[in-house]
């Protein structure tokens, strides 16, 4: 039996007294596409940027690709992780915002090639073919030399998710990644998701409230709701036949408001 690449046991996550992830335990297999959804509050983007190491833990474990995150190894005992551990595990993981947060000062081909160059050393050669690549595999092969400003929401969605796949991680986080654009611009995005599902072996976290995206996207849904999983299952059986009543609810509440699911 393969090993899990991300393994979540009993993760605690308080901000002050406000308790946001409450004994939350699950594996992710490799190359597994997981959508996580549930009422805003919930604490889905909390796990993903727990996972990202941009908030750190109260409590519980978390193993990424075999080897804790939090914790390392000093003199035959486990200790909480220093800096160096963190960022070496980042390495595995790369994340898309809701916010795309491009460096506006630098050209869209600057964007995807400034980390790979300055954290993994690589040639403006090596780093500019592979930004090239991803450039098409986005649809936005003319656009290399165009600044983001010159770009519509959707296109620098897109550069954006380019920008992560650059550092070549394992794991991919995408947080709500549309939810700040237009709607006319949500459909080029979420295309440019479903051929990275669908051709890449790359194991994918998504949090979302488009549920009709997390349908065709995803191999298992976790819907949340304070903080622990409340069900989980293959799209199909979440969305078709839910068995728990606060998933009903949900669902309910969402369909009431238009969207496909
Ligand atoms: N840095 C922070 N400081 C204090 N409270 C926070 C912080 N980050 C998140 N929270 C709180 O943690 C709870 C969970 O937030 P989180 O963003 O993870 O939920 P979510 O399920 O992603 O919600 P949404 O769907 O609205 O984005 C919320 O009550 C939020 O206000």
């Amino acid at each position: 039996m393969d090993q899990p690449i991300i393994r979540i046991q009993d993760l605690r996550k308080s901000f002050g007294t406000l308790t946001v992830i409450d004994g939350l335990n699950f594996d992710v297999m490799k190359g597994e596409k997981l959508a996580l959804i549930g009422p805003s509050g919930s604490g889905k983007t909390t796990i993903l940027r727990i996972l990202m190491t941009l908030e750190g833990i109260s409590g519980g474990r978390i193993e990424v690709c075999g080897e804790p995150l939090y914790h390392m190894q000093r003199h035959d005992a486990e200790v909480a992780a220093d800096e160096a551990h963190l960022h070496k595990m980042r390495r595995h993981i790369g994340m898309v915002f809701q916010h795309f947060n491009l460096f506006p000062h630098k050209s869209v081909l600057q964007n995807i090639t400034l980390a790979p160059m300055l954290t993994k050393g690589e040639t403006r050669a090596v780093a500019e073919k592979r930004a090239r690549g991803l450039l098409d595999m986005v649809g936005l092969a003319d656009k290399a030399d165009y600044m983001p400003s010159q770009l519509s929401g959707g296109q620098k969605q897109r550069v954006a998710i380019a920008r992560a796949l650059a550092l070549q991680p394992q794991i991919m986080l995408f947080d709500e990644v549309t939810s700040a654009l237009d709607p006319e611009l949500v459909e080029e995005v979420l295309e440019v998701m479903k051929r990275l599902a669908a051709e890449t072996d790359m194991t994918m976290l998504l949090v979302t409230h488009e549920m009709g995206f997390a349908h065709d996207f995803a191999d298992r849904v976790l819907f949340f709701d304070k903080g622990r999983i409340v069900e989980q299952g293959p799209p199909a059986q979440i969305f078709t036949a839910p068995q728990e009543d606060r998933t009903k609810s949900f669902l309910r509440k969402i369909i009431a408001a238009g969207q496909r699911v």
